[in-house]
């Protein structure tokens, strides 16, 4: 740790450089140093982004740079891999990725860090799981970007229907970072209120039957992007700054993250998504929502299937 606030991204394809983007933007870090495979890569990267910094809220020193750098780092954001291609899911990469993610683990612990990992590269919630195994630190300090996506995108497909702003409407997407994520509707409200309530009080207007069709885009939405611009990155790198200025700043943010399940929803030995306490020393609680019969069997279905999948690759 150093008393500047420095963030590490390793990868800086699409998402990374998506992630630094918003980071730069928002003056969330002191330091950035962006390491990549392709040296060059991070090199003009970061040249860019640098030119930035004038027009942003704050200074921050942007450079390329090695595994030597993740010693004193705050926070390591890992976006490298392969991503999908049009039709692939993210369950497909998991060997390659898997592969990648354990050498990448390793320079970095080599390096004698001890800050927090915010991983994104997919699929996430195994990746996530990987980190943890591979780097030998609490749980508590390895997090994945879980449903905070898919949170996000169900929020902003909510907003469009409601006509109001999304940071007004709570819920919570649940379960992989993927095919088998669900909503969790039993806690979803409007203005405090359940959205049940709030569709009643509106005659009508608004239909639970259109609720399932923006949970079907929201859960899709990877696909419907890909399909046409090949990669999603804006979306992911709005999410994951958000992630590190919740580290760094000590917000104690409740956010929807990829997080190692102890007990906790009847689930063990797995990483996956559920509102948790971010914080400087990672993930500090884990909220306990009280979900119905059907979410939980959605749960146990999704956990199922990360598990099943990781096998190989443990
Ligand atoms: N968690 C989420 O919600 C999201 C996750 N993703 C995932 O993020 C990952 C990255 O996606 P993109 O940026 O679109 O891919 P990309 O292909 O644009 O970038 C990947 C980068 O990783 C680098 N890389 C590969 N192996 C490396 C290694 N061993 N060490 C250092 N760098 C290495 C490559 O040189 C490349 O620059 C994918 O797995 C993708 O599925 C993408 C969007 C959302
Ligand atoms: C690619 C991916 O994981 C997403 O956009 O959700």
């Amino acid at each position: 740790m150093t008393d500047t606030k420095k963030v590490i991204i390793v990868g800086t394809g699409f998402v990374g450089t998506a992630i630094a983007y918003s980071i730069v933007n928002q003056g969330i870090a002191e330091e950035l140093v962006l390491i990549d495979l392709d040296t060059a890569k991070a090199e003009g990267e970061a040249a860019d982004l640098r030119h930035g910094v004038p027009f942003g809220p704050s200074r921050i020193k942007v450079r390329a740079g090695g595994y030597e750098e993740c010693s004193n780092a705050d926070v390591i954001i890992i976006t490298a891999g392969v991503n999908q291609k049009p039709g692939e899911t993210r369950l497909a990469l998991v060997e390659r990725n898997a592969a990648i993610m354990k050498g990448i683990i390793k320079n970095v612990m080599d390096s004698g860090f001890n800050g927090i990992f915010i991983i994104a590269s997919n699929p996430v919630d195994i990746m996530t799981y990987i980190a943890w195994k591979e780097s030998g630190l609490p749980h508590e300090r390895v997090i994945g970007s879980g449903t905070t996506l898919d949170t996000a995108r169900l929020r902003s497909g909510l907003s469009e229907y409601f006509n109001v702003d999304p940071r007004n409407i709570h819920t919570y997407i649940m379960g992989e970072h993927g095919d088998t994520e669900f909503a969790t509707w039993s806690h979803a409200t409007i203005a405090s209120q359940p959205i049940t309530e709030y569709i009643k009080k509106h005659g009508n207007k608004y239909k639970m039957e259109d609720l399932e069709q923006i949970f079907i885009d929201t859960r899709d939405a990877a696909y419907y992007i890909i399909e046409r611009k090949k990669a999603t990155y804006f979306g992911i790198g709005m999410c994951v700054a958000r992630i590190a200025k919740a580290v760094l700043n000590n917000e104690r943010a409740i956010l929807p993250v990829g997080v190692y399940l102890d007990g906790i929803y009847g689930q063990t030995d797995v990483f996956s998504s559920a509102p948790s306490v971010v914080s400087r020393k990672g993930i500090e609680e884990i909220i306990e929502l009280e979900l119905t019969e059907e979410e939980l069997k959605k749960l146990d279905h999704s956990i199922n299937v990360l598990k099943e999948t990781m096998k190989p690759v443990l």
